[in-house]
């Protein structure tokens, strides 16, 4: 059985304080709160979540930018510590999301994928089976060897998404739906999503693209400006996500009604 309960957790990043803070707190259109305090200044990312995901849940995360989604992943990853609440997680959790972040550009497409294989927790007797089966998969061939940072964009996107071979576990974490560069990875990539979609307990997808939810999942969860604004069957959060969408404006504060 594969769980996630989360209680009355809030999640806030510090930062040091530099200059003009006092401007900091200007509200725009995205992002958590900016609270200034002695030393610091504290966005509060995530406040009083309460939430309970069980065996067979598939449940996709929206909101508008810097609304707490990827903090919500990372805490439910383990990656995170509370402020205050608790969060229980049973079952292997899989944390898709952070495949392309921390690559080294130094380091061969090779050596960042050992590396990869040791955060994944890859068995040591499978990593030498697991770097080929990535490098088969990206189609990279001598690129492979070579440091990350002559890579092309797209080459780089590549080596991200066929790192997707590593991830393995109950409760599949991911975060917005990698694109693919062309259609011979996309179609090789797509599939082993779908495999690890549907061999998963728990399925938890951070997206803006309402085809990729409609593709995936059944119940939504929106996070707006750190707090669980619904939480609901598909059809229902998203419309009304949509609805609020075209009373706010895109680059400033809410409108007001006319
Ligand atoms: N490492 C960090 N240090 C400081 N603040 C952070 C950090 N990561 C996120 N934040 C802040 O926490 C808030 C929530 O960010 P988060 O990345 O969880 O949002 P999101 O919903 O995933 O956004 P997006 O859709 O843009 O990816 C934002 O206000 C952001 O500025």
């Amino acid at each position: 059985m594969a769980k996630i309960v989360i209680e009355n957790a809030s999640v806030s990043y510090f930062l040091r304080k530099r200059g003009d803070v006092a401007k900091s707190t200007e509200r725009g259109a995205v992002g958590a709160e900016v609270i200034i305090g002695q030393r610091y200044l504290e966005i509060a990312a995530l406040k009083n979540i309460s939430l309970r995901l069980n065996d067979g849940d598939r449940v996709g995360l929206i909101g508008v930018n810097g609304s707490g989604k990827s903090t919500l992943l990372k805490l439910c990853a383990g990656a995170l510590g509370v402020q205050s609440g608790r969060v229980t997680v049973e079952g292997r959790v899989s944390p898709q999301f952070a495949l392309g972040s921390g690559l080294k550009p130094k380091l061969s497409g090779r050596q960042n994928t050992e590396l990869k294989c040791l955060y994944m927790g890859v068995p040591q007797s499978s990593v030498g089976r697991h770097v080929e089966d990535v490098k088969a998969l990206s189609g990279l061939g001598g690129y492979f060897e070579l440091p990350v940072h002559s890579y092309s964009a797209g080459m780089r996107s590549r080596l991200v998404m066929s790192l997707l071979r590593l991830v393995r576990g109950e409760i599949l974490i991911m975060d917005e739906w990698i694109n693919a560069v062309d259609p011979s990875l996309s179609a090789a990539v797509g599939g082993l999503q779908t495999q690890l979609i549907e061999k998963a307990k728990i399925l938890l997808l951070a997206s803006h693209s309402q085809r990729v939810l409609e593709e995936w999942v059944d119940r939504l969860i929106w996070l707006d400006h750190a707090e669980i604004r619904a939480d609901g069957s598909l059809q229902k959060v998203h419309l009304e996500y949509r609805k609020w969408l075209k009373t706010r404006s895109a680059y400033g504060p809410v409108k007001q009604p006319t």
